[in-house]
């Protein structure tokens, strides 16, 4: 664990714009050590925590934390976000498995604390946000739609939780205008080859070394093909993403699923 405890207001310390003081969960991780270093960088922002598996939450107190970025395991983001919002500290939230429940309970314990921000972000990088937005738009004209996410094989979870948002928002998008679900005739599929059902919308998952993260929906009608696709190549891609929320949690209080709620998109 690496922490600063909560400085001293002086006069001269208040003539000078606040940095956001920033702490980060999971900062051993392949996204925290990045979120660290993006932290680091990032003018206005100011890291007085790094925690990991083993510390307790109370550090992000005594710390002074103002924002907590959590980038750890879905069976630990519920209860971190929880500790979180009941001591006043604004989340900026990537880590997966925020199933509709969890939101649930989530909105439930924000009316509590009126005040306080919290930013579930499926993915950081604006291409995927962007890839997302498109493919909501797109599933209307479309009679079959599918997605396929690829990712390292170092991932604990499946389907990936932005290809789970992608299904929810393509799966509202056509109900809403009336569209049947995709027609398949399969009957006999004992090893699960047409992938999960999620909202409606077949995922397919593949993992394979080399791989960052990725994802196609693929849109198909009758003879015609629409693929979106984007690639993180790098997890510094969703680094502008992580301070962007960062920067901007503070001012939205209660819950924002999605990073696009901080974007102007124009769509
Ligand atoms: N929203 C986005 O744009 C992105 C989200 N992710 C998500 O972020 C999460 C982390 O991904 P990775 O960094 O690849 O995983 P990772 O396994 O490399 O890192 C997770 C870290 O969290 C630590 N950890 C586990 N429980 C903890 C707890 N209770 N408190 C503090 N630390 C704890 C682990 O020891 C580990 O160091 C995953 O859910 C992943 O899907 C990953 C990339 C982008
Ligand atoms: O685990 C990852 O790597 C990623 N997780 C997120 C997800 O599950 O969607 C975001 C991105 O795909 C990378």
């Amino acid at each position: 664990m690496t922490e600063s405890t909560a400085p001293e207001t002086t006069d001269a310390a208040a003539s000078v714009p606040a940095e956001v003081r920033v702490a980060v969960l999971g900062a051993r991780g392949r996204m925290g050590s990045e979120a660290v270093q993006a932290v680091r960088r990032a003018e206005g922002l100011q890291l007085v925590a790094e925690l990991g598996r083993e510390d307790s939450l109370q550090a992000l107190v005594a710390a002074g934390a103002e924002v907590v970025v959590d980038l750890t395991v879905p069976s630990a983001t519920e209860a971190n976000v929880r500790f979180a919002v009941e001591h006043g500290i604004h989340c900026v939230v990537g880590t997966t498995g925020w199933d509709a429940e969890r939101l649930d309970r989530l909105e439930v314990l924000l009316a509590e604390h009126p005040g306080v921000g919290v930013l579930i972000a499926p993915n950081f990088s604006v291409g995927a946000v962007l890839a997302m937005r498109f493919s909501a738009q797109a599933a209307r004209f479309f009679e079959s739609v599918e997605i396929v996410e690829l990712h390292h094989p170092d991932k604990v979870d499946a389907p990936s939780g932005t290809a789970a948002r992608t299904a929810a928002l393509v799966g509202e998008a056509r109900r809403a205008a009336g569209v049947a679900p995709s027609p398949d005739a399969t009957e006999h599929d004992p090893a699960g080859a047409r992938g999960a059902l999620v909202d409606d919308v077949r995922v397919h998952s593949v993992r394979l070394r080399g791989l960052v993260a990725h994802q196609e929906t693929l849109l198909g009608g009758v003879g015609e093909q629409l693929t979106i696709r984007h690639d993180s190549f790098d997890r510094i891609s969703f680094m502008t993403g992580v301070v962007l929320g960062v920067r901007e949690v503070g001012s939205h209080p209660g819950l924002t699923h999605g990073l696009e709620g901080y974007l102007d998109l124009g769509l």
